[in-house]
């Protein structure tokens, strides 16, 4: 079976480096004339499903806006999740989860195990209880062929308070990057997308530099927040990025779902969105 990077790369190639973010908030539930409650996210998801898959290079839909509606909410992310999986379109989980090595033990079981309901095909995790405590997740993201995207250098103007502070001779952005490196050893080897990939924002201006860090050598697909509605816009993406940019999977969400609801608009907002 191809791996999760494997996976990846094929969809870039084929569709583009876009993920479009899935953000049902409140708001754009109104917008799109939705009510505000579970069978509103069910119609937005599914218009969602008929505008991006199969077109997209991967989608990302934001737990927290599922989860805000109980297990109603969860039920509409569970039938996401099988729309969006039947139709080959990598669909990264948006649930940036951390915990105590026994407990990411279950984490990982839930999103990152063959037939779990919320099986995804990577999800988004937090490594500041420590790189090592994701270990379990990155176990089973092998086993299962799935993927990890760890936040590195994070789009919001909070994350350089800990991610560019120094311990010894290296920011904890840049062990971040130290330990996603390692972990995709086998994949550069064998020339291929490594599995583990890292969160690096397009709004970060120039911290990859000052911080030393070496994007490109960590072989990872780099999911990238932070254009659009956030600020950042194509031409960020050179600076910011460098020589990793081929690895670069540009992540949108309120700038694409702010033309909708109509499907070609949908389909329009993500085409202009791509970065390559
Ligand atoms: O560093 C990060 C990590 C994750 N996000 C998430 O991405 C989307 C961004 O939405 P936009 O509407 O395109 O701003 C959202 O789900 C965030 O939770 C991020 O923004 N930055």
């Amino acid at each position: 079976m191809a791996t999760f990077g494997e996976r990846l790369r094929a969809s870039m190639d084929a569709h583009g480096a876009l993920c479009v973010g899935i953000d049902p908030h409140p708001q754009l539930l109104q917008q799109w004339d939705l009510t505000v409650d579970a069978d509103g996210l069910a119609r937005f998801t599914e218009i969602c499903v008929e505008a991006f898959a199969g077109r997209v290079g991967a989608v990302k839909p934001q737990s927290a806006f599922f989860e805000e509606y109980g297990s109603a909410g969860i039920a509409v992310l569970e039938n996401t999740i099988r729309a969006f999986r039947d139709a080959g379109t990598p669909l990264i989980l948006d649930v940036k989860r951390g915990d105590i090595g026994s407990t990411m033990a279950g984490y990982a079981r839930a999103y990152l195990a063959d037939g779990a309901p919320l099986a995804s095909d990577a999800i988004t995790a937090s490594p500041y209880l420590g790189f090592g405590s994701l270990t379990p997740a990155l176990d089973q993201a092998r086993e299962s062929g799935r993927g990890l995207f760890v936040l590195a250098l994070t789009s919001n103007p909070e994350g350089f308070e800990v991610q560019h502070a120094v311990r010894g001779d290296r920011s904890v952005a840049a062990g971040v990057v130290a330990g996603v490196t390692e972990a995709n050893v086998e994949a550069s080897a064998r020339g291929i997308l490594g599995s583990i990939g890292l969160v690096v924002g397009a709004t970060v201006g120039t911290a990859v530099q000052d911080l030393g860090i070496d994007l490109a050598a960590a072989n990872a697909p780099i999911l990238a927040p932070g254009f659009g509605a956030q600020g950042a816009g194509p031409e960020d993406a050179r600076r910011v990025f460098g020589a990793a940019i081929p690895n670069v999977l540009a992540s949108s969400s309120r700038e694409v779902l702010g033309v909708g609801p109509r499907v070609a608009d949908l389909r329009g907002a993500a085409d202009s969105a791509r970065l390559h």
